[in-house]
């Protein structure tokens, strides 16, 4: 019986044998037969799908006993590493799910294979996730949106030019070396200039146009009648804005012009308004004025507060004894300071901006940073009509009758005036706003408070100049022509060596007929006692130099006094604020010398452009303490600048002499100060006490 038994199971495992043998040479032809079917390649999918067929084949084979598997070792082998190949290679199944699943174009597929390798690498989901899903469906993708990318950041140049009045970015560029000759006599089309206006220029020594003059008469005087017209009231004239360098002539640039056209006038009205940021700025363009207008019978005024308020009002204004809706002028042209101007407006009795048809500013970079009293505002306000609102009030009532003529912009405000006409428009005011500076403003915000009517913008910039660095146009990016003739210098010293300094460019560079601009009214006081120790110190010859300062602290009588010495030659060098450092105009200047060194551009451009004026030569010197260097250096850079202002290095042996005999004096000298609360007792304290 047990013999029996054994031999059963004899049976029963030869039986088994045999079919496992039977499996073992199916799957083997299966395989080959598979092998030769499909190309060589080894190709993913088709192993996934041997993967799964082996897996298959694992499942049905299941009844296996445990004992079998182990003797199939090669088997389940085979097997694990068949399933490691499927987790491997697990992201291109997915790529084929959604390439499958998805009708979005071939772009949007490669974002979702790119997504999805990403996710597999970042966070690898478990080996045995696909064969325990129990869904038949293949899994769907959820719809992928394209990733947000940064759009390629937009140039320099176009950043630059953003929210710029198109105009200025297409400013007319003029050579600065650009001349026109004045022809004395005959007709001269090229410039518009009367004959009788040529003749005056070349009494007075002009006997050609700067670039400045030559491109904007023209412009100015045109040849078509309107552009001559006191009004304009149906064509309205484009307005200006001049950027050219430091004396370069913009001053008769207007001045010529305002003569010009206003000398057709046969009545007296204020017609050119010329407003500048300063007193002496007034008195200087009032000069130029005058001797161009010398005998063509214009009556030119000033207002700066100079003089008493009801002077100035008996100077300005004919009739003040009732309200004249025209107004009443004794003067054709005002040139005027911005608070002076606004009181006029707001307390003189018939003192109008209606029959304007010039506002000239200048300056104009200054005087649009000054928000004095909305100044600029209430100026344009006055140029313009406000609506007839009630025709007959009380105040209308009583209203003088018209012994002076409305301007046609106001026409419709005066009752008894009823004009209709073919031509029954609308008049516009006949102002024309130029705006000049040096270092004119792009600042959009501050441009568009003028309120410009078509605008043309001229820019004088040599084409040497680099003209455009990447692509942005010099006057966006600040960099301002200079004098072609200047020479520039900078000496960098602690702020202790300054005084040395400046006596060694006086005493070893012959540094005479020069503006030493400081950064305060006191500060250039201090330095003129300073000097003054010097110079009793060290000269023994009887040809001191002579030193004044010149600051809004003087009284206006004895600043004129001192710049006309200063004209004369007789003091030799100006300590002065930077009350003087825009506009001014001294031929002789030869020499400036920035005592503290500016803090922005701007300033810089006007200081050093008080030399090498109308195509002289000049030479500027900043002293720089060591530790503003970095700033000044990085300023004069970002203007493109700086390979123009030549570094001096200044030994001890260059100073020797100057600092012995100047120390000893000062010592002597030296006003008693606190002796505990004093540093030291040298020089250099007297300019900028130093106090702990
Ligand atoms: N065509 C010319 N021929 C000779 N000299 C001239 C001519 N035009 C102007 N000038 C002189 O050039 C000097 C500088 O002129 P102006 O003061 O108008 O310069 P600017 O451009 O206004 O300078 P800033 O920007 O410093 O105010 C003046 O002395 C002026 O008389």
């Amino acid at each position: 019986m047990v013999e029996g038994i054994l031999s059963n199971s004899v049976i029963d495992s030869k039986a088994k044998t045999k079919a496992k043998t039977r499996y073992l040479k199916r799957k083997k032809s299966r395989r080959q037969a598979r092998k030769s079917a499909a190309p060589k390649q080894n190709n993913t999918a088709q192993r996934h799908e041997e993967t799964d067929e082996e897996d298959r084949s694992d499942t049905e084979s299941e009844d296996h006993t445990p004992r079998e598997r182990a003797s199939n070792g090669s088997h389940s082998k085979e097997l694990k590493e068949t399933q490691e190949g499927g987790r491997e290679e697990r992201p291109q199944k997915k790529r084929k799910l959604s390439f499958s699943h998805s009708e979005e174009g071939e772009n949007c597929m490669s974002e979702v294979e790119e997504v999805e390798v990403a996710n597999e690498v970042d966070s690898p989901l478990p080996a045995a996730a696909p064969r325990t899903s129990k869904s038949p469906e293949p899994q769907m993708s959820l719809s992928v949106f394209p990733l947000p990318t940064l759009p390629d950041a937009p140039p320099k140049s176009i950043l630059a030019l953003q929210g710029l009045d198109q105009a200025l970015v297409e400013a007319e560029v003029v050579n600065p070396s650009s001349r026109l000759p004045i022809i004395p006599k005959g007709d001269d089309p090229r410039t518009g200039l009367s004959e009788r206006t040529r003749r005056r220029l070349i009494e007075l020594g002009i006997t050609e146009l700067f670039a400045v003059q030559t491109a904007l008469l023209p412009f100015l005087l045109g040849s078509s009648a309107m552009r001559r017209s006191l009004y304009t009231p149906f064509d309205l004239l484009q307005d200006v804005c001049v950027s050219a360098p430091t004396g370069s002539g913009k001053t008769l640039a207007y001045v010529l012009p305002i003569v010009e056209i206003l000398s057709t006038r046969i009545v007296t009205h204020l017609r050119a308004l010329i407003v500048l940021p300063t007193r002496d700025l007034v008195m200087q363009v009032r000069e130029t004025l005058e001797a161009i207008a010398k005998g063509r019978g214009l009556k030119i005024g000033v207002a700066t507060g100079q003089h008493s308020f009801a002077h100035e009002q008996s100077q300005l204004v004919a009739d003040m004894s009732a309200k004249l809706s025209g107004g009443s002028s004794k003067v054709d042209i005002l040139i005027c300071t911005p608070g002076r101007l606004i009181d006029h407006l707001n307390g003189t009795l018939n003192f109008s901006l209606q029959h304007l048809r010039f506002l000239i500013i200048d300056e104009a970079d200054r005087l649009l940073a000054q928000s004095f009293q909305d100044w600029l505002a209430q100026v344009l306000a006055a140029t313009q009509s406000s609506p007839r609102v009630v025709p007959e009030t009380a105040e209308t009532k009583t209203l003088a009758p018209i012994c002076d003529s409305l301007a046609p912009a106001f026409l419709h405000l005066h009752g008894e005036v009823d004009l209709h006409t073919d031509i029954d428009e609308k008049k516009d005011p006949s102002c024309q706003k130029l705006l000049f500076s040096a270092t004119l403003t792009s600042d959009p915000g501050k441009l568009a408070a003028l309120d410009l009517r078509n605008p043309k913008y001229f820019v004088v910039q040599g084409l040497s100049d680099e003209s455009e660095i990447d692509g942005i146009p010099n006057i966006i990016a600040e960099r301002f022509t200079m004098p072609e003739a200047l020479k520039e210098h900078m000496i960098i010293c602690e702020a202790p060596q300054k005084p040395l300094m400046l006596f060694h460019l006086v005493h070893n560079h012959s540094v005479r007929n020069a503006l030493v601009f400081t950064k305060s009214s006191e500060s250039a006081s201090r330095l003129v006692r300073l000097f003054e120790f010097f110079e009793a110190a060290t000269s023994s010859s009887g040809n001191p130099i002579v030193v004044r300062s010149y600051s809004s602290d003087l009284p206006t009588n004895e600043r004129r006094t001192i710049l006309e010495k200063f004209k004369a030659q007789e003091v030799h060098l100006l300590i002065c604020s930077d009350l003087i450092s825009r506009g001014i105009d001294i031929s002789h200047v030869s020499h400036v010398v920035s005592y503290d060194a500016p803090v922005d551009i701007r300033k810089y451009v006007h200081r050093v452009g008080r030399t090498a004026r109308a195509g002289r030569t000049g030479d500027a010197w900043t002293l720089v303490e060591e530790q503003e260097a970095h700033y000044f250096k990085s300023m004069l850079r970002s203007a493109g600048h700086l390979e123009r202002v030549q570094r001096v290095r200044i030994s001890e042996k260059d100073t020797a002499s100057l600092s012995s005999a100047y120390e000893m004096r000062v010592l002597l000298d030296i006003p008693a100060e606190p002796p505990e609360r004093v540093r030291t007792v040298a020089f250099s304290d007297l300019v900028e006490p130093c106090y702990y």
